[in-house]
């Protein structure tokens, strides 16, 4: 390297100008001898505007000419000019015990202003997305929607009742459309976790391959297709509230065994993270399968069996609770967005009644809309019933043997009229389609709803 005086102050130049913070130096009379770039950036003033100036003449209220009479080194002097602020470091500068001059290094606040002002504005995002997202995750239903006055599932609500108030994982058991998802809501809604998300999942609905990642999240980059920023999963969005595993029989034992890890240990890892994250979630978890047979076939993991067992829950099936029917009918009707009121016949109360209800309450509330669906005026009959209610008809010919002939065939006549207008509609196109397919003319139509006195 060439050490020649020129060579050497060019090079200090370089240094300076390589520094990230603004840099002025006075000499020992406060005149401007050096600034660099970052300098003019944080205060505005260019090179020719200063150099060779007493510093306290170009800059009102400078402190480094003090700094010369007091030879105190100076930190985090704030200094507002203008709109610039920034904060000063200010030394000495010495040579063989001499005062050279005082060196000030400038830090710009303005850019930790606009840096903290981003912070805030991602911070009131960040508190709407998790107020979204608890939104998204509320539980809906409570204790009170859950009808049952029948003895065994009073005594379920009591002890979901008395279990709701405690940490304990649930496992809730019961034929499909028993309430299972209803009793997961209204648990963590009694629950001291009600304040924070309830989270549900369908262990069923969604591959194996796809259900670890929805669980666990991962980083991003940890699979092609991954999303950019990685994903959140629902243990972490679930965190100090409920995990609701509906269909937990269906998960795979390689997915078993990583829930009961977590479990065990209190802690997730997302897929392709290094990271382990501490959660604090409850399980509720249900099934319509019988966990324990799945048990002894090797097909369920028993320690995960215990885990989740917590608490069990049997929820019995409708058929076994057929008090209950006329309260359940009687909430879904004043409930379930029916327009009106509806009765019932007794011959349809009576086919109600008698049926097994394979598929529990969700049947009965499917079979109630169909029936309102079907009937021109407030009263079920049976023939407003779906077919499977219909299939035992001694009620329904009790009661035709009653009627005369053309009573039947009129009866027979306003049900097909009235099925073929719900498919097609009443509008003028309604009915011409609606008589095509009845074979019937237009005309015809008219005349009949005329006279069966059919409304709609
Ligand atoms: N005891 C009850 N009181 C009031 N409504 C009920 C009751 N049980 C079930 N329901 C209603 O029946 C429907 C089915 O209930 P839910 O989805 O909770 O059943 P499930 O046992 O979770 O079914 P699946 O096993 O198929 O998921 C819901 O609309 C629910 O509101």
């Amino acid at each position: 390297m060439d050490h020649s005086l020129n060579q050497y102050v060019r090079w200090l130049q370089g240094i300076i100008e390589a520094i990230n913070d603004g840099i002025l130096v006075i000499d020992s009379e406060g005149i401007v001898r050096l600034i660099n770039d970052e300098y003019t950036k944080i205060t505005g003033v260019k090179k020719e505007d200063i150099i060779g100036k007493p510093l306290s003449e170009v800059r009102e209220g400078a402190i480094s000419p003090t700094v010369l009479i007091d030879k105190k080194r100076r930190s985090a002097i704030y200094r507002k000019v203008g709109e610039q602020e920034y904060v000063v470091d200010m030394a000495p500068i010495y040579y063989d015990h001499q005062i050279l001059g005082v060196v000030n290094v400038l830090k710009s606040v303005n850019e930790v202003k606009a840096l903290t002002k981003e912070l805030e504005k991602s911070k009131i995002k960040l508190a709407q997305l998790e107020k979204t997202v608890g939104h998204l995750h509320q539980a809906k239903y409570t204790f009170h929607d859950i009808i049952g006055e029948d003895k065994e599932i009073k005594n379920v609500i009591e002890l979901a009742k008395r279990t709701a108030s405690s940490n304990l994982n649930v496992l809730i058991q019961g034929e499909s459309g028993t309430g299972k998802e209803l009793f997961a809501h209204a648990i963590h809604n009694e629950s001291p976790r009600s304040g924070y998300a309830f989270v549900p999942i369908n262990c069923a609905a969604i591959p194996s391959s796809l259900l670890e990642s929805e669980l666990f999240g991962y980083e991003e980059g940890s699979f092609t297709n991954s999303k950019k920023g990685g994903k959140i999963g629902l243990f972490e969005l679930a965190d100090h509230g409920t995990l609701f595993l509906d269909e937990i029989g269906d998960l795979s034992l390689e997915l078993q065994a990583k829930l009961l890890r977590v479990l065990q240990e209190g802690r997730i890892r997302k897929i392709g993270g290094l990271k382990e994250q501490e959660v604090n979630v409850r399980i509720v978890a249900a099934t319509n399968k019988d966990l324990l047979q799945m048990v002894a076939k090797g097909r369920f993991r028993e320690d995960l069996f215990y885990r989740l067992n917590g608490v069990q829950l049997m929820i019995p099936p409708l058929r076994s609770r057929k008090g209950d029917l006329f309260t359940l009918i009687d909430k879904i009707v004043k409930h379930k967005e029916l327009p009106f009121h509806l009765t019932f016949t007794a011959d349809a109360k009576k086919q109600l009644f008698e049926y097994h209800w394979p598929g529990n309450v969700r049947e009965l509330l499917n079979a109630i809309h169909y029936a309102a669906t079907m009937t021109d005026s407030e009263t079920i009959d049976i023939v407003h019933l779906p077919a499977f209610l219909q299939s035992n008809r001694m009620a329904d010919d009790r009661e035709d043997t009653n009627l005369s002939l053309k009573d039947i065939l009129e009866r027979k006549e306003r049900e097909v009229i009235i099925k073929t207008l719900k498919i097609y509609g009443t509008s003028l196109k309604g009915k011409e389609l609606a008589a095509q397919k009845l074979g019937i003319s237009l005309a015809t139509l008219y005349n009949k709803i005329n006279q069966l006195k059919i409304k709609f």
